[in-house]
């Protein structure tokens, strides 16, 4: 199945508060349901990250429109490679909302560390915050890192989803900056000597991992829609 973007305002909020996703994303399968078939839809974003959809929608601002619609579903993310986590939570998503959809997957990989923790990222930050991300590579010369994005994007359910990967090389330092976005303040991106958090999001947005991801993403889905 094919996307059709349609030119309706973006809905002003972020993804839903984790509470009542259940019954949102419930309400939204049913109103696609409702459509079908003559399916004039924004293209779905699955996630349930704020700051992501924000920056998506900041990046994609930025040059030719595409316009999201976000739902925030509990999918499962397999253990594996980015890829293979990458592909299995998309397909699902496919399955779970029965259309077209996108799903981003960010992992943070240290060169000392062989690239983990890679797409466990969420938990080791989560359990060990900025300062324990440091402390980690404290017996270990090398605190390079690169910041891997991978979007996914699935025609529906059935198909195999199409990967689209953003990578920026940096390294890892004490926390800087004021961002409020996951390990910002502890990747520095090369050549900048700024972490994430110490730039403007327009800085970001056009040299991040996701801004990478994304530009590769919405020149397929563009080729897409001219079919
Ligand atoms: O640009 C970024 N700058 C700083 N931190 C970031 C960035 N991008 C993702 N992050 C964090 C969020 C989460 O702790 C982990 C990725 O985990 P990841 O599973 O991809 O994200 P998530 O579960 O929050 O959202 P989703 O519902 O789309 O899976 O790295
Ligand atoms: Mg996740």
């Amino acid at each position: 199945m094919r996307p059709t973007w349609t030119s309706h305002p973006h809905p002003e909020h972020a993804p839903r508060a984790r509470s009542n996703k259940g019954r949102r994303a419930g309400n939204y399968v049913l109103h696609l349901r409702q459509q079908s078939p003559i399916m004039v839809q924004k293209l779905v974003f699955v996630t349930g990250n704020a700051n992501k959809l924000k920056e998506v929608r900041q990046i994609l601002a930025d040059g030719q429109p595409i316009e999201l619609n976000a739902i925030d579903l509990d999918l499962p993310e397999i253990q594996g490679t980015t890829q293979e986590v990458a592909i299995e939570k998309c397909k699902r998503a496919a399955e779970v909302i029965g259309g077209p959809c996108i799903t981003e997957d960010t992992a943070l990989c240290f060169e000392a560390l062989n690239g983990l923790p890679g797409p466990y990222i969420k938990f080791f930050l989560r359990e060990l915050g900025h300062d324990g991300l440091n402390r980690m590579l404290a017996g270990f010369p090398s605190k390079a890192a690169w910041a891997l994005c991978t979007f996914a994007y699935c025609a529906g359910p059935g198909s195999a989803p199409v990967l689209f990967e953003g990578r920026t090389d940096g390294r890892i330092v004490p926390a800087r900056g004021q961002g409020k976005f996951g390990w910002d303040p502890v990747f520095e991106a090369e050549d900048t000597g700024k972490t994430y958090a110490e730039m403007e999001p327009e800085q970001k947005n056009k040299l991040s991992h996701r801004y990478r991801a994304v530009d590769k993403l919405r020149t397929y889905l563009l080729s897409l829609e001219g079919q």
